[in-house]
């Protein structure tokens, strides 16, 4: 009997279990799956670095799952595996990267794009080690990350985030991080540093930056106090944050970023991922990303690189 050709790795725990909506879409695809669930945190990261090659490994999950079985991918390449592409099967509650590849979030709409992707090739940005596909944020967005409560993220899903958000910008805690990119250094009381255009899946933070760019835009906000986090969060909602005449946007393939306000929390593609100081730039090891065949990104995996 033939192995199925598609693997998922398939979150239960992702946007409150949506195991329900998860077989529709299969029953839509029609396609013989390999179905692997996760039983802890971390567990993608393990079970995607066992996939091997020829198959098309889907997380069904949220963005969490995603970047762990980013991390399982590359550290099957340091161990000198070739890894299978990468697809997105979106079960989170904010699921981030599929808004910004533009991938239809309907199950029929899924189910076709899982039997028939297009595929682009991303290098990932890397900081202190760990893999990400968008963004890394310090600031108000990493203390929101930070303090975002668990419970209220299954009852009310992106909305807690919000509320969260709020409270970083009405309390907000003192923010001086020194950038270092090349032979410059900045001062600024918010970073982030994306490979993405979107932000939280809605708002654009850059109109250049691109998954498949062998760049990041780096986008720095000097303003600290009430006053200036308003104006950057409703600058952002309304796609006009990269525009603030006080932000500055740099972009660049390696960066360093310390705290002179004491620890202070990074976020990692919306979750949380340890304390400054980091080291970020882009992994050399590229990974196909599965995307839905209008998806307008350069660098499309062609016949020769599968050859
Ligand atoms: N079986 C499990 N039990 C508990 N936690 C798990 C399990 N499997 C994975 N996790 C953890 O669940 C966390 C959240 O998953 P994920 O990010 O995919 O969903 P989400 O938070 O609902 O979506 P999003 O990140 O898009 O908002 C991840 O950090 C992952 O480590």
């Amino acid at each position: 009997m033939s192995q199925p050709e598609v693997t998922i790795i398939f979150n239960p725990r992702a946007g409150g279990n949506k195991q329900r909506f998860l077989s529709e879409i299969l029953q839509h695809a029609g396609v013989k799956v390999e179905l692997l669930q996760t039983t802890h945190p971390g567990h993608a990261r393990e079970l995607a670095r066992k996939v091997r090659a020829h198959k098309r490994l889907f997380v069904a999950g949220g963005d969490g799952s995603l970047n762990e079985a980013l991390n399982g991918l590359l550290d099957a390449q340091i161990d000198g595996h070739e890894v299978p592409p990468l697809g997105i099967v979106p079960l989170g509650t904010a699921n981030v990267l599929a808004v910004e590849v533009g991938l239809n979030l309907r199950a029929k709409a899924i189910a076709d794009y899982i039997n028939n992707p297009g595929m682009v090739w991303v290098r990932p940005g890397v900081v202190n080690g760990r893999a990400f596909f968008l963004m890394v944020g310090m600031g108000a967005d990493a203390d929101t990350v930070d303090n975002v409560s668990l419970r209220l993220k299954r009852l009310i899903g992106k909305g807690a985030y919000v509320l969260e958000g709020l409270r970083s910008i009405f309390f907000p805690r003192h923010r001086d991080f020194e950038v270092c990119i090349g032979r410059e250094n900045y001062r600024a009381s918010g970073v982030i540093v994306t490979h993405a255009k979107h932000y939280g899946g809605a708002f654009v933070i850059s109109d250049d930056a691109s998954l498949t760019s062998n760049q990041l835009d780096v986008l720095l906000m000097p303003g600290n106090g009430i006053w200036a986090l308003a104006r950057y969060g409703l600058a952002l909602t309304l796609n006009r944050l990269h525009k603030q005449s006080d932000v500055s946007l740099v972009r660049t393939e390696r960066l360093t970023i310390k705290s002179h306000c004491g620890p202070a929390p990074l976020q990692i593609d919306g979750e949380n991922a340890g304390k400054l100081p980091c080291e970020i730039s882009l992994s050399p090891y590229p990974v196909r990303l599965m995307v839905p065949q209008d998806y307008d990104g350069l660098n499309k995996v062609t016949d020769a690189d599968l050859a």
